[in-house]
């Protein structure tokens, strides 16, 4: 592994449990599947790896663009996005943004009956990347302590299949476990790989968000469960979507 891409991975995360929390703060997704990907480039700075040019790119196709997430990628319902890492040997990567960690501007509070929520601490523009839903990424949800924190993500192949990804974030987890549910959200996630063959779960801004608006994303459009949705947007559902986040609903 380069220097320069060991660095980058040590970059700490400035985020933490609230105190009473009973959850282990991790940077980034653990996975029992240690399947990892062959791809690897090493663009020179003149082709930053930002087109198909890029062997790592060419995979899903352009990812960022001035380190936002391109707009067809925050509204495509089957988007995905796949960085470069650290087997590659790339000069001035611009398409590694998940791995810098989240945003600095994230801010854990207690929101009353829905619990706690994460504010933003100033604007984020549309595209820009938030933070993880990092948690322990399963097969089988099945096994969660708390259904509560489990994202799934279901996903079709380029051959037609469709694939359910648990990411389980009740016992271990990160900022993106406080992003509440809304009818009209700010931000969306869009599933991201490197090196390895699971995916990480990455939250993005779908459009501008001001300074002191809460950061959510939508958990879905599955049927109502018995919760009442406390978003107050002027579109909202009245009860949460039943059964967690379905990346293509
Ligand atoms: C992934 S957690 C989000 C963080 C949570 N509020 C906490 O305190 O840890 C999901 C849970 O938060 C609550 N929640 C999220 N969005 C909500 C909303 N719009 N209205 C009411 N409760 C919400 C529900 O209890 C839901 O099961």
């Amino acid at each position: 592994m380069s220097a320069r891409r060991s660095a980058r991975s040590e970059i700490p995360d400035p985020y933490d449990h609230p105190d009473g929390v009973d959850c282990v703060y991790i940077r980034s997704s653990i996975s029992g599947d240690d399947e990892m990907y062959d791809v690897r480039c090493s663009c020179s700075s003149d082709s930053p790896c930002v087109d198909d040019s890029c062997p790592c790119v060419a995979v899903s196709s352009t990812n960022y663009s001035d380190g936002k997430l391109i707009k067809a990628k925050l509204t495509e319902s089957n988007s995905s996005v796949f960085e470069c890492s650290a087997n590659c040997a790339c000069e001035s990567c611009q398409n590694s943004l998940t791995q810098k960690g989240p945003s600095k501007c994230l801010r854990i509070v207690h929101l009353g009956p829905k619990g706690y929520g994460v504010l933003a601490d100033d604007d984020i523009a549309e595209g820009s990347y938030v933070c993880e839903y990092a948690g322990e990424i399963l097969a089988d949800g099945s096994s969660t302590a708390d259904w509560r924190y489990v994202v799934t993500l279901n996903e079709t192949t380029s051959d037609g299949r469709q694939t359910a990804t648990f990411i389980d974030a009740s016992r271990f987890g990160n900022v993106g476990r406080y992003l509440n549910h809304s009818c009209s959200p700010n931000c969306a996630l869009v599933p991201v790989r490197y090196e390895q063959v699971a995916p990480k779960v990455g939250i993005f801004a779908i459009r501008d968000v001001r300074r002191g608006e809460e950061v959510c994303y939508s958990y879905g459009a599955g049927a109502p469960s018995s919760t009442p949705c406390l978003c107050g947007s002027a579109t909202c559902r009245l009860f949460l979507p039943a059964g967690g986040f379905a990346k293509n609903d």
